[in-house]
């Protein structure tokens, strides 16, 4: 595929620890529009590849495009335009504790914009609408369950419109009817806003309601990249254990 229409395009990256390679010669793109999972076992390097393409850790050159660039060639000014342009879902949420629901989703656009206060507070209850969360608007983290949490969180991640969203481990901690209810709204933020999203995920059922397209990584290495009918279908025995285990085959 044309480098242009990819979102992310990653060739060749390979990355050591004091030594120790945790990942080795990792190749693999992510197209507009699409739900792109991460799996793989614990210690795969799974977060590490998420963490190189938030360019936390840094990549060598040429091996890590997002929108077209190169994360290791960035100036100052567009590594702010980079951060603009991704919201970023934690597993555990990370809201502040003082500050109620509309308070923690409005605080990117405090920081980052010079809109007026009614305006911000309109684009904060859309959001929130966006995430069945009006009616707790006014309530803090503590008085919010599980699913309510993630939600929150989840505004807070698009606030910005940013069109690529990457999720970690976003339904750690949910029982199946929560998680399934996560999964269908991201799917709808995919389609309602046209957003790219990269997840990173070890629950079967998600994967399964989710993912366009499956990247599987084992001991640093990409073992499988393809569609998810490709990955269920696949002969390599990891791949067939990983889904094996949730399909009930
Ligand atoms: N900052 C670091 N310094 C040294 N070693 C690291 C660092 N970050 C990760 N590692 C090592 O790199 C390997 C990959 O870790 P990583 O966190 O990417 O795995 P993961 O697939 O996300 O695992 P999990 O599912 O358990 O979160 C592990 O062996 C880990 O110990």
């Amino acid at each position: 595929m044309d480098k242009t229409s990819n979102i992310i395009e990653v060739q060749n990256l390979s990355v050591a620890f004091d030594e120790r390679e945790v990942l080795t010669d990792v190749s693999f793109t992510v197209q507009p529009e699409q739900i792109t999972v991460i799996l793989g076992g614990s210690g795969s390097g799974k977060t590490t590849i998420l963490k190189h393409l938030l360019n936390l850790y840094p990549s060598p050159e040429n091996t890590t495009f997002v929108f077209n660039k190169d994360v290791a060639g960035l100036s100052e000014e567009e590594q702010t335009e980079f951060y603009l342009n991704m919201g970023v879902f934690y597993q555990n949420g990370a809201l502040i504790n003082s500050l109620t629901v509309i308070e923690n989703v409005a605080l990117p656009l405090e920081q980052h914009t010079t809109l007026p206060d009614n305006i911000i507070r309109q684009m904060v209850l859309m959001k929130l609408g966006l995430v069945n969360l009006k009616e707790a608007a006014h309530l803090y983290p503590a008085q919010l369950s599980g699913g309510m949490l993630k939600r929150a969180a989840l505004a807070r991640a698009i606030i910005m419109d940013p069109p690529l969203l990457f999720c970690d481990e976003p339904g750690a901690g949910l029982d199946p009817v929560s998680l399934a209810s996560l999964d269908q709204l991201i799917l709808d933020l995919r389609e309602q806003l046209g957003m790219t999203i990269v997840m990173v995920t070890h629950e079967v059922s998600s994967i399964l309601r989710v993912a366009d397209k499956i990247i599987f990584l084992e001991k640093g290495q990409i073992i499988f990249e393809g569609a998810k009918k490709e990955a269920l279908e696949s002969d390599i025995e990891s791949v067939q254990e990983f889904f094996g285990k949730g399909t009930g085959k």
